[in-house]
């Protein structure tokens, strides 16, 4: 077994910084930073219902998932041409680059954007050519997966997926996102098996706020490869089972989690359970813009807040390249550049 060194706490931060990452649940349209969103609103002279940068960021204060995706949509009202698509996400991709995320599977809602009349390819093709530009300059390799809105119809699903076919070599995977309560998977058994037939990977969204049985469900009758969120596994004591025995991944968000309300503080987070229960676990960042802070911020203030060490660092990285979509090759080089990282810090010992 390879073996961790002890790291001092004061230099864990700077360590969890440094460490190559795959970032494995991030919704494109949650990178959206108050500033871009002026930027881009006078850009398409769309009219904001907030006077001003500060104004937006003050409305940041959510009581649950619902009240956060309100003013998330209305957020990315101000997306309209390919240039938009490609801003953002060149923006998010600078800024996982410093964090050393070398790998990123990005989330993106066509739905959020049609429905306002923009079309599938000026989506798609806006974030493909930063995703393109990415591997280019930084070497990251950054795939999108299609996200269906799950308070809208399956009727809805399969026209967006019928959208999406003529671009289907510029996405992975499917997801299934928004408002969880009341929309379980089993609405949406027929699109994704659909999806499954075309060779797609599918994740969903699963006990973000819901019950376990929505993730038994994602699992079943989705067939998911991989549950966002999934906390609330720890109320099933078979799940948990299942899920470790599985190595199903959970693609779990600490401060998204926080900001949602669906822990009460950092410190009452149960990702250390679900670690410590054998679960394939990850650290995300779901909605940085949002939620006060991308993928190397969540890392530092969860390890702070839950005392968590060296060996938790090497173990929630490793896990998210094994929770990647990449080929094994690949997964096997990321994981040696990994403890090549980390034996490099027992050299400067
Ligand atoms: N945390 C989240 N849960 C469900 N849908 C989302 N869409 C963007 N962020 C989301
Ligand atoms: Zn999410």
């Amino acid at each position: 077994m390879f073996k961790i060194p002890h790291i001092a706490p004061d230099r864990l931060p700077g360590v969890l910084r440094l460490m190559p990452k795959a970032e494995l649940h991030l919704h494109i349209e949650g990178t959206l930073e108050p500033e871009l969103i002026f930027k881009l609103a006078q850009r398409n002279q769309v009219q904001l219902p907030y006077a001003s940068v500060e104004a937006l960021r003050a409305a940041y204060d959510f009581k649950d998932l619902q009240s956060f995706l309100d003013i998330y949509y209305a957020g990315a009202s101000v997306l309209l041409h390919e240039q938009d698509f490609f801003d953002m996400a060149w923006a998010y991709l600078e800024k996982a680059a410093a964090d050393n995320v070398v790998h990123a599977e990005i989330f993106f809602d066509p739905q959020t954007h049609t429905a306002r009349g923009v079309p599938m390819e000026t989506v798609i093709k806006g974030l493909h050519h930063a995703c393109q530009r990415a591997h280019q300059e930084f070497g990251l390799s950054a795939k999108l997966i299609l996200c269906f809105l799950r308070h809208l119809s399956e009727e809805d699903a399969f026209a967006t997926l019928e959208a999406a076919l003529p671009f289907r070599h510029y996405f992975i995977g499917v997801g299934l996102d928004s408002s969880e309560l009341g929309h379980p998977p089993a609405k949406f058994e027929r699109v994704f098996a659909k999806c499954r037939e075309l060779g797609l990977h599918v994740v969903a969204h699963a006990g973000e706020e819901g019950p376990p049985e929505y993730i038994r469900d994602a699992l079943d009758l989705l067939k998911a490869e991989r549950i966002d969120h999934g906390v609330q596994a720890v109320r099933d004591a078979d799940l948990m089972k299942r899920l470790a025995d599985e190595r199903v991944p959970l693609t779990v968000c600490p401060l998204s989690n926080i900001k949602l309300c669906v822990f009460p503080t950092l410190a009452q987070h149960n990702l250390k359970s679900l670690l410590d229960a054998g679960l394939c676990v990850t650290v995300n960042s779901d909605d940085p813009a949002y939620f006060g802070g991308y993928v190397n911020d969540n890392y530092v203030q969860l390890f702070a807040a839950l005392g968590l060490e060296g060996r938790h660092a090497y173990q929630l990285a490793f896990n998210s390249f094994e929770a990647s979509f990449a080929d094994a090759a690949q997964k096997k080089a990321w994981e040696h550049g990994l403890k090549a990282f980390f034996e490099r810090l027992r050299e400067q010992d």
